[in-house]
């Protein structure tokens, strides 16, 4: 690729001396180009109305005349209130400006002022955000508002951003290609950029933006597309004799017949583990839609072939049903399953650690144990991280380093659109099981009052004497593992005492592995009726013949959480129900239960999820590496960045892009964004 252009640097604008350059490099902003994209997060509109039709607490805009000397007054330490009355038409009122004593001596009495700010209409008084000298442009009502720091105001970024535009207007240079701009009636670069500063109208604005939110859209993929390419190309990966009709036998000795989506997905898998790069995949599929098993097979497959496997997961009860579950399947064909956890200690450990490290056991099942220093694999191929509803994703690279490049393959039971998938996950490849098992039915749910809560026992008890058995789950109070225990507990005494004729079962987070472990048995093996938990029993369990899950103060957890709950039932093939007790108040409470009672979809739920408590929450905030975008949003943009999905991985492949000249642009804002190699094509 060519050598970067060259940046003007910030202080080369008229009026940017040393210490204003110092400010400005605060806020990111270096080069003129900096400058540029740094775009307002909101505007004010100055409209100028007659107050008169300004309702009350709303922002409004106005002009006048300043009626009085100003009055500063200080409060508290380092607070203060400068008032100061204002004829704006034929209203007089009060301005109130807090914490901005500076201004007293900017306010002269007779002087014409333009104000913003949120009206009180009862007191006569405007709460200023914004006040200057002067009217308002004539050219726009609008007025972009930009993050400031001290040392620069947002006025003062205004009036920098403007003269860029005069001093510098050729430096927003066109990077899309003509035929694109054409396609899509995109606006062009400059204009763009002029308007998202300083938008005439909304629907100006809303092209400028659809137009910007396309060219981040595409550079972003685009970045992605060729690093994948690269790294394809590059070919250090572990590469895997696949024994296929091997991998077909243990299929077909499966007791059930794959899904078409279990079919699919296990080929895309087999055939990374099969190539010459290290896979970097994302299984996602919804609760019970049996990633287990692709998992079991591709750890199979690496077993075969000479490689050991591990599969982590989050939860020693989880490690435990995993390894007891793969024991059963690879037995039979002499592949060894060891299990390492925190409990796994001393004599059995030494023994476990040995045998891994001569490679007498080829599949190691355990939890984040698995990545301490001491486990030593003679020849690991495969890791297969089960990450359930978590997108915590740091832990990853250690296990990683146990092999040599060897394959990777992350589950999620929280399952969102595929192209949103591949994008925030970046650098992954994603298979999605959209199917489940046949014969499953839809699991009842329904949202009730906690106060009938003994009609909701008598429910229980019908279903019990059917030979089913129950979750109740008590919700985490992050506050305190003390209440959420208490609370555990006085919902199991309740209920051994409303339920004498059954066997309920304790289980919280205070409890010992073993005691855990010994409760998640007696249940499993149908000793144990109900099972009262706290969340530990969320990720991945399965008892096929649990029915009923009662979910206590349901509105206390996320979506996609009571989602996963919810999927502890309906494992196998008889009726069950979901049971939400919530006497939820607020809407986004009330949102989420009727969702919950609507939909058994987790697609759509993790769609209502990302939608409720936005991307960082639901990812879990900066950990997931969500990228970060200047103005586009990929929930709301959702559609754009499958357009300009499609168009990357386009480009990518083909060798115009990589030669021609009208992506020579494109090309170099790629280059500056760090990618530095170019993709040579077979
Ligand atoms: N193709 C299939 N046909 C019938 N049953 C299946 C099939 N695949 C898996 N199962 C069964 O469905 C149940 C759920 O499968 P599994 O535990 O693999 O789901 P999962 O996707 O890992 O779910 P979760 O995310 O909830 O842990 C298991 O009892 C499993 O044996």
């Amino acid at each position: 690729m060519k050598a970067p252009r060259l940046h003007i640097p910030i202080h080369y604008l008229k009026g940017v001396g040393p210490r204003l350059a110092g400010d400005l490099e605060h806020l990111g902003i270096k080069t003129i180009d900096d400058l540029f994209a740094y775009y307002p997060y909101r505007y004010d509109e100055y409209e100028l109305k007659d107050l008169a039709e300004v309702n009350d607490q709303e922002q409004t805009t106005i002009v006048g005349k300043i009626q009085s000397e100003p009055l500063l007054h200080y409060y508290g330490k380092k607070k203060s209130r400068l008032t100061v009355r204002i004829l704006s038409g034929k209203y007089l009122i009060q301005v109130v400006l807090f914490n901005r004593p500076f201004l007293k001596r900017t306010l002269t009495l007779g002087s014409v002022v333009t104000v913003t700010g949120k009206w009180d209409r009862n007191r006569a008084m405007l709460t200023a955000s914004e006040i200057h000298a002067g009217e308002p442009d004539p050219g726009s009502k609008w007025s972009p508002v930009y993050t400031a720091c001290s040392g620069i105001s947002v006025r003062k970024l205004r009036a920098l951003v403007k003269q860029a535009f005069i001093q510098y207007p050729d430096c927003i240079k066109e990077n899309l290609p003509a035929a694109f701009i054409e396609r899509y009636r995109l606006t062009g670069k400059r204009e763009a950029v002029r308007t998202i500063h300083f938008p005439e109208d909304q629907e100006q604005l809303r092209q400028a933006r659809r137009r910007l939110v396309y060219e981040e859209f595409l550079l972003y993929e685009l970045k992605l597309h060729a690093y994948k390419q690269l790294k394809r190309v590059s070919q250090n990966g572990v590469q895997m004799n696949i024994d296929r009709p091997a991998v077909q036998k243990f299929i077909e000795a499966l007791p059930f017949a794959l899904t078409a989506a279990q079919e699919r997905v296990v080929n895309e898998i087999l055939s990374d583990m099969g190539a010459a790069f290290s896979m970097n995949r994302l299984l996602q599929g919804d609760v019970g839609s049996g990633k287990t098993i692709v998992a079991a097979i591709a750890l199979y497959a690496a077993a075969v072939s000479g490689y050991q496997g591990a599969l982590m997961v989050p939860t020693e009860i989880l490690a435990e049903q995993h390894a007891d579950q793969l024991d059963g399947l690879f037995a039979p064909y002499g592949i060894t399953t060891g299990l390492l956890t925190g409990s796994v200690r001393g004599k059995r450990r030494g023994t476990l650690l040995r045998g891994l490290a001569e490679g007498k056991i080829n599949v190691l099942v355990g939890t984040h144990a698995l990545i301490q220093p001491e486990v030593i694999f003679r020849k690991l191929g495969l890791v297969v991280t089960d990450e359930q509803h978590r997108f915590g994703v740091r832990q990853r690279g250690a296990l990683r380093l146990k092999g040599k490049e060897p394959d990777i393959l992350y589950m999620t039971a929280t399952p969102i659109p595929r192209t949103l998938a591949l994008s925030v996950f970046g650098d992954m490849d994603v298979s999605t099981i959209d199917q489940l098992p046949g014969g499953r039915k839809k699991i009842k749910t329904y949202w009730v009052q906690e106060k009938i809560i003994d009609r909701v026992i008598h429910f229980m008890r019908n279903e019990l004497e059917q030979g089913r058995q129950a979750y109740v789950i008590c919700p985490l109070i992050e506050e305190s593992e003390q209440l959420d225990v208490q609370n555990a507990i006085d919902v199991y005494t309740h209920l051994s005492q409303a339920l004498p004729e059954f066997k309920v079962a304790l289980m919280h987070g205070r409890l010992t592995p073993e005691e855990k472990e010994a409760a998640m048995d007696a249940f499993k093996k149908k000793e144990v009726q109900v099972l009262v938990s706290t969340t530990v029993v969320e990720v991945g369990v399965n008892v096929p013949n649990a029915s009923l899950m009662i979910i206590y103060d349901a509105d206390r957890f996320g979506l996609s959480q009571l989602h996963q709950l919810r999927g502890r039932v309906g494992r196998g093939n008889v009726q069950s129900y979901c049971i939400l007790l919530a006497d939820a108040k607020s809407e986004t409470s009330k949102e989420k239960m009727r969702l919950m009672a609507e939909t058994t979809d987790g697609f759509k739920l993790s769609g209502y999820d990302l939608k409720l408590r936005g991307p960082g929450d639901f990812f879990g905030s900066k950990q997931s590496g969500l990228p970060n975008f200047r103005l586009a949003d990929m929930i709301h943009d959702y559609r754009t960045l499958t357009v300009a999905r499609d168009d990357a991985s386009r480009l990518v492949k083909s060798h115009e892009f990589w030669h021609a000249d009208c992506y020579a642009p494109l090309r170099e804002t790629l280059a500056e964004s760090g990618l530095t190699q170019t993709v040579h094509l077979d």
